[in-house]
């Protein structure tokens, strides 16, 4: 079995004994690095100013190398909070209106892209297989077969795939379909984001479509598919049994009093639907009196990208939105919405997930979103909770036990909340079984074989 290379913007690293343990996916790469031996590179997180390149820092784990690479602050800027995050991430969430394009942002993810290969080629064997993940990264391929290297190298994107006029909104598209060419196989969260991006090859007049999901563009045939990502879900579920009883779900279940608990965990990011959320509750107990003081909705967002100005500003709006809603609907003795602004560890939000009635899922585009899937794998079997999930979310292709909603629709939204909390126990168990069977199944150890086992015959 060749080595297994994988190369992302951010890297797991192992655990120490006593952490929170990492996410699904860190687990299933370190999982499929430990089989094989390999090598994990990316970003160490780190920003210097120097110009010299500090060499890379080898940490070795059992059977695999973890490779990490500091960036300089102007790296960092214009890769990472600039071409990525304030280009690639809003044209992939089909957000035109906040794209900010500038040409020193796109030479800066280049340019990054180039420096990751010249400190990856060295590390590469002949017969290494590369995996490379996420729209930080998409010209790595090109960079790497500019130096020589044979190699088959596979393309995960975690985040839609937009549709051709989207797409070609962006001033450098065509560099970025080039770019995605070089790979040997290029996989997608789901067969929307994967029709999308061969529609833009034909529709450009740059490819074709050919039997069995290949596309034929810039001199290269290459394989395209779709993997939707997903959990650990039988330990997940084993976890959140136990989880239940932590300490700190138990003071949050005496402190909601009874009260029927609705969850919503998200990054504090447009793409999250949290505002069109806050307004739909307000909705549900405008329309819904009979709940003031007997429901509570707790929204857990750690804040993300702060850097980046669209995300620093949702910062402010989302806490005075929640303030307000509180403010007009709340009581004395009654607080709608708790409001968290920080990240909460996996074994909280696992009990977290079981204690709540709803869990709700609302993005305005999402590529596939893992809290639906934990919150689901969490529920008890004998009195699960209901699912209200937005039909822009990856995880709705599969998900469809769920209350699938149009996050635009706040009054749509507002009725499925009322219609989950008075669901009968008997369809809440016949729909959340239907989604579980499902994701024993295709779990995070399927998605990674099948995209792995796709890249060794590509
Ligand atoms: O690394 P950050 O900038 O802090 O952002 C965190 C991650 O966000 C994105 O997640 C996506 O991947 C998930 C797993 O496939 C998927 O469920 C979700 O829908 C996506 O939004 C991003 O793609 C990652 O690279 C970031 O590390
Ligand atoms: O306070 C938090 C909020 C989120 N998460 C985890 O972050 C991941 C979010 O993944 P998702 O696919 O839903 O969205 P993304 O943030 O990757 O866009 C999930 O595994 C959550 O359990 C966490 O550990 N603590």
């Amino acid at each position: 079995m060749s080595r297994l290379v994988v190369v992302s913007n951010r890297v797991t690293l192992p655990q120490k004994s006593g952490d929170a343990p990492a996410g699904g996916l860190a687990v299933a790469l370190q999982a499929a690095l430990e089989e094989r031996g390999g090598i994990w590179m990316g970003w160490s997180g780190k920003s210097s100013g120097s110009k010299e390149p500090q060499p890379l820092d080898m940490r070795t784990h059992g059977n695999i190398t973890y490779a990490l690479t500091d960036l300089t602050k102007t790296d960092v800027e214009e890769y990472y909070h600039g071409f990525a995050n304030r280009v690639l991430w809003p044209i992939c969430h089909y957000r035109l209106d906040l794209a900010e394009y500038g040409r020193k942002e796109m030479a800066g993810y280049f340019r990054v892209n180039r420096f990751f290969a010249q400190r990856l080629a060295p590390l590469i064997k002949e017969d290494d297989v590369i995996w490379v993940h996420d729209y930080h990264l998409i010209p790595l391929a090109a960079e790497l077969r500019e130096m020589g290297l044979k190699n088959k190298i596979g393309f995960f994107l975690h985040i839609p795939w937009p549709p051709a006029d989207v797409l070609f909104a962006m001033p450098v598209h065509e560099q970025i379909m080039r770019g995605l060419s070089q790979y040997d196989l290029v996989g997608f969260q789901t067969e929307h984001d994967l029709d999308n991006f061969g529609g833009g090859l034909v529709r450009e007049g740059i490819g074709e479509r050919l039997e069995g999901n290949k596309f034929s563009t810039y001199g290269r045939t290459f394989k395209g598919g779709y993997y939707s990502i997903a959990i650990e879900t039988e330990e997940f579920a084993r976890f959140a049994k136990k989880a239940y009883n932590n300490a700190i779900v138990r003071k949050a279940r005496q402190s909601v009093e009874g009260r029927d608990l609705i969850i919503g965990v998200d990054r504090l990011d447009y793409s999250k639907g949290i505002t069109q959320r806050i307004d739909a509750f307000d909705k549900f107990i405008t329309l819904n009196p009979a709940y003031q003081n007997k429901v509570t909705y707790l929204q857990i967002t750690p804040k993300s990208r702060s850097e980046v100005p669209e995300y620093e500003q949702m910062q402010r709006t989302v806490a005075e939105q929640a303030g307000r809603v509180n403010g007009s609907v709340g009581t004395v003795d009654w607080v709608p919405i708790r409001y968290v602004n920080r990240s909460v560890a996996r074994p909280v939000l696992a009990g977290l997930y079981r204690l709540a009635r709803i869990g709700l899922v609302t993005p305005l585009r999402d590529g596939m979103n893992l809290v639906a899937k934990e919150y689901l794998a969490a529920q008890d079997p004998e009195d699960p909770g209901v699912l209200v999930l937005s039909r822009f979310a990856g995880a709705a292709r599969e998900l469809t036990g769920a209350l699938l909603v149009n996050p635009y629709d706040i009054e749509g939204t507002a009725h499925a909340i009322a219609r989950g909390l008075t669901m009968s126990l008997d369809e809440r168990k016949q729909r959340w079984e239907k989604m579980m069977e499902h994701l024993k199944v295709y779990d995070i150890n399927r998605w990674c074989d099948d995209f792995l086992k796709d890249l060794a015959s590509a």
